[in-house]
């Protein structure tokens, strides 16, 4: 029992983190050594399970990173941009893969992550679900398959607390039809329109977010030309799918070299 990969979460009183505690607890293949929440956090000095609102499982919540990773095998973090760099640091200094679901991460953090990455093993994924990462395939084939009279389109809905877009998954779909299409999407990419926009850019690739309720996570890609259209769809109806890819690859990791690494990697798509 002992031996198994010991992990901690961070952000564990979160919607992601109170998921992914969940499924470490239930895994056989894992075992749970530490929880971490920020400064403040009403959960801090608690044992996680009875501040879930179930029996003790004998991890406190923490705001000592540093201390908690000492202990780890691996660190599954869905935080915040700011708090994933400073956790990545910690990681690498304690050898521990890093398994990063943070949305909203900007170059300067991306490049930070890239120092840490020569130290330890990052895996990052802006969506951890194996649907999602077969429709980056998908999204990737089908424009490389089609010319730019097929305008390419990615909505994206979710719940009303997100504060990032568009979403991370949006992005890596965006990532996948611009490479697909020979193109970065830094030069494709239109992200936002109103008022008089003027007619569509030839072989841009435009983004619409929804924010409302509690939509766990909806993408579609669109692919629209004369007389035609295609819609490859993912929708996410439960965040298990998320924690279990997490999972799996806070295990891919054990005996990986130091480096960045993407969910494609961990399915072997
Ligand atoms: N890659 C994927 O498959 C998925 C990624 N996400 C992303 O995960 C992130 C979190 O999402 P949610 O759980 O919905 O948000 P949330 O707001 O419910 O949870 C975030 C948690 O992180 C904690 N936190 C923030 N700064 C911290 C710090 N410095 N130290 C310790 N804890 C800290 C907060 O207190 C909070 O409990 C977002 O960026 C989201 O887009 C969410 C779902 C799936
Ligand atoms: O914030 C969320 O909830 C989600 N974030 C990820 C994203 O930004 O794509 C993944 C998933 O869609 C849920």
């Amino acid at each position: 029992m002992t031996d198994l990969p010991g992990i901690v979460i961070t952000g564990a009183s979160g919607r992601m983190g109170q998921m992914l505690v969940r499924t470490v607890l239930a895994s056989d293949k894992a075992r749970l050594v530490g929880c971490v929440e920020r400064a403040g956090n009403a959960w801090l000095g608690r044992d996680i399970g009875e501040a879930m609102g179930g029996a003790a499982v004998g991890v406190s919540v923490t705001d000592d990173p540093l201390e908690a990773f000492a202990k780890a095998q691996a660190v599954i973090d869905f935080t915040s941009p700011a708090a994933t760099v400073e956790f990545a640091a910690l990681a690498a200094q304690a050898r521990a893969v890093h398994v990063i679901g943070t949305t909203g991460l900007e170059p300067a953090h991306l490049e930070k992550l890239d120092w840490a990455a020569h130290h330890a093993v990052i895996v990052r994924a802006g969506n951890m679900s194996l649907g999602v990462n077969l429709l980056v395939q998908l999204t990737k084939k089908v424009a490389e398959a089609l010319d730019a009279d097929w305008d390419i389109e990615v909505l994206e809905a979710h719940h009303r607390m997100k504060v990032d877009a568009p979403s991370g998954t949006a992005l890596m779909l965006g990532d996948a039809a611009a490479e697909g299409r020979g193109v970065t999407l830094d030069e494709a990419k239109v992200a936002a329109r109103d008022g008089i926009t003027g007619a569509r850019e030839r072989g841009s690739i435009g983004f619409s977010s929804i924010r409302g309720g509690d939509i766990v996570g909806e993408h579609d890609v669109i692919f629209a030309t004369e007389g035609e259209r295609i819609v490859l769809r993912h929708l996410a109806t439960d965040r298990t799918i998320f924690a279990r890819g997490a999972l799996k690859a806070a295990l891919w990791g054990q005996d990986k070299i130091p480096g960045h690494y993407n969910m494609i990697d961990v399915l072997g798509l």
